[in-house]
């Protein structure tokens, strides 16, 4: 039994090692189901990771592969490149052999220029010992001219004065005389219809015997004359003139102006000068004074003027600087009209004052001139106001006294003289007699023919007062029996230098007047008037 009971103790003992065996197998079973879930869990994360990483290489494989296709084009591009280059490589290396050859002769070039360089050198270093030299020569010679300057200056005065002498002893009024010639419109037809001349017309058109002997020094003229008498004679007269210069129908102004150039040289030089233009209607004195508009035909108011701008300019590098300033008065039946006005026609009183600076009209326009161009347009606006006068008063230019007055100041920033001059260009009117102007029948003709004369024989008589004053001494001068002497009284004194130019005709049927005019021109010439005194202050 005890073997029993030690046999069921054991069999206890087994199942009791059994159950136990069997609940750590059954916990076993349980960790190991546990573990198989969580393995299983595992084997799904993994799954999942496994298809995100699949699904990631086959974007990353897709991208490798644009970027594949990308390469294998830039590949091809620089393939084509590469070739390109490749020609390049090749063209350059045909022109570097090209440049090559070149260098090698620009090199002899150069070598061959360092060696003229350095032969010019040389020539160079020699010129620069020469050349110092010569600057020391060019500054001697530069003293020399400062004192040549300085003689020529001394040399201009002396010049000046022995001028003047020359002008003194050829006496101070001087008169010329000029013929005009026949113009065609002399022998122009009477009738407009007809191009044939009718004897009236080769009469009024025909010479007058005027000769000029004096072929040396041009100073003489010879007027004949032929008249018959009541017996049927024939009485020929001939008339003897002689004057500082003839000038004869050939003659041109150029020649005419060669000879009055020192008188606008004079004025330059600080004295006063009055020309005046003499003579019968339609003799010439405003073709001599004004002249045409071409170069040869120019008169002498224009030749003057440029002949006083230059004498004005060669006289700076004296030292001298001058100011210039124009006026252009009309005289007409004793009043004054300013032919520089503006408007139509002048309607201003104006007055004559002389004083210490020289003679001035009230309300008249003075031009400052910088040019001679400046003198040409003042001469069209004056010669505009004479045909608006013209036009409004019958043919008046010729009825009407013009002056045209350029007055010049100058000062010498060497010595520090100053002077003052002025040049006065007169155009008369015609001085033709009463009877031959046909101006009996008419009152405003009359009274214009009346004027003409009366101022014509005023400056007669100014002239020949004058003549007396200097032969005899004290002697009133009637300078105001006229407005044209009264306006010319300083430039017609004894203090200044006076030119008459006498114009004639050349027509037979102008003898009478021509006589005339050459008598009164004779008188004029013989009359000394004294002696010119320039206008010129020393420094102060
Ligand atoms: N030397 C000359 N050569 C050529 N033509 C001339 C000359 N002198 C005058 N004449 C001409 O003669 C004509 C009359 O001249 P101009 O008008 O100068 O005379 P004038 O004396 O001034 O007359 P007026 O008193 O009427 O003004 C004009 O046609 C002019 O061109």
């Amino acid at each position: 039994m005890d073997a029993e009971r030690a046999k069921v103790a054991e069999l206890e003992a087994n199942h009791r090692a059994l159950s136990l065996e069997l609940a750590n197998a059954k916990s076993l079973e349980l960790d190991k189901r546990r573990e198989l879930v969580s393995a299983s869990d595992e084997i799904e994360k993994l799954r999942m990771k496994h298809a995100k990483e699949i699904m990631e290489l086959e974007m990353e494989a897709k991208s490798k592969a644009r970027e594949a296709r990308e390469l294998a084009d830039e590949l091809r591009l620089a393939k084509s490149d590469l070739e390109r280059e490749r020609d390049n490589v090749s063209n350059l290396k045909a022109t570097l052999s090209h440049q090559s050859t070149s260098h090698i002769a620009l090199n002899a070039q150069i070598n061959a220029l360092q060696a003229q360089k350095a032969a010019t050198q040389m020539q160079l270093d020699t010129l620069m010992t020469t050349s110092s030299d010569k600057t020391l020569e060019l500054e001697a010679a530069h003293r020399r001219i400062l004192d040549l300057e300085q003689d020529a200056r001394e040399s201009e005065m002396v010049r000046r004065k022995l001028h003047n002498m020359v002008q003194e002893l050829k006496g101070n009024i001087r008169v010329f005389c000029r013929v005009r010639p026949v113009l065609t419109s002399d022998l122009s037809p009477s009738s407009s219809f007809t191009s044939n001349l009718t004897p009236d017309d080769e009469e009024k058109g025909r010479e007058a015997d005027i000769t000029f002997p004096d072929k040396r020094d041009h100073k003489e003229i010879v007027v004949s004359s032929s008249s018959s008498s009541a017996m049927g004679s024939e009485r020929k007269e001939i008339y003897n003139f002689g004057f500082d210069r003839v000038f004869e129908p050939e003659s041109t102004q150029i020649e005419v102006f060669e000879e009055i150039s020192f008188l606008a040289q004079s004025c330059v030089d600080g004295y006063n000068v009055c020309i005046f233009a003499y003579g019968q209607t339609g003799s010439g004195k405003s073709f001599t004074m004004e002249g045409g508009s071409t170069e040869a035909t120019t008169g002498m108011i224009p030749r003057a003027v440029n002949q006083v701008f230059k004498a004005a300019d060669d006289l700076k590098s004296k030292g001298w600087e001058y100011k210039m300033d124009g006026q252009f008065l009309e005289i007409y039946n004793e009043t004054i009209n300013d032919l520089l006005g503006k408007g139509e026609f002048d309607k201003k009183k104006h007055e004559i004052k002389h004083d210490k600076s020289g003679t001035r009209v009230t309300d008249v326009n003075v031009m400052p001139l910088q040019s001679p161009a400046s003198v040409t347009s003042l001469l069209r606006v004056a010669n505009s106001r004479r045909t608006v006068a013209a036009t409004l008063m019958n043919e008046r230019s010729s009825r009407s006294h013009s002056v045209f007055t350029l007055r010049i100041s100058g000062t010498n920033t060497h010595t520090g003289e100053s002077c003052e001059g002025s040049l006065n260009l007169v155009d008369l009117a015609g001085s033709e007699r009463l009877n031959s102007s046909g101006a009996a029948g008419d009152r405003d003709r009359l009274k214009e023919t009346q004027n003409i004369n009366k101022s014509l024989s005023a400056l007669g008589d100014v002239i020949a007062a004058l003549g007396e004053k200097a032969e005899k001494g004290e002697k009133h001068i009637p300078y105001r029996n006229s407005k044209l002497t009264y306006l010319l009284q300083n430039s017609l004194s004894g203090n200044s230098k006076t030119l008459m130019i006498l114009n004639l005709s050349p027509l037979a049927a102008h003898l009478n007047e021509s006589l005339c005019s050459l008598r009164f021109a004779t008188k004029v010439n013989n009359t000394m008037i004294g002696t010119a005194k320039k206008q010129i202050r020393g420094s102060s």
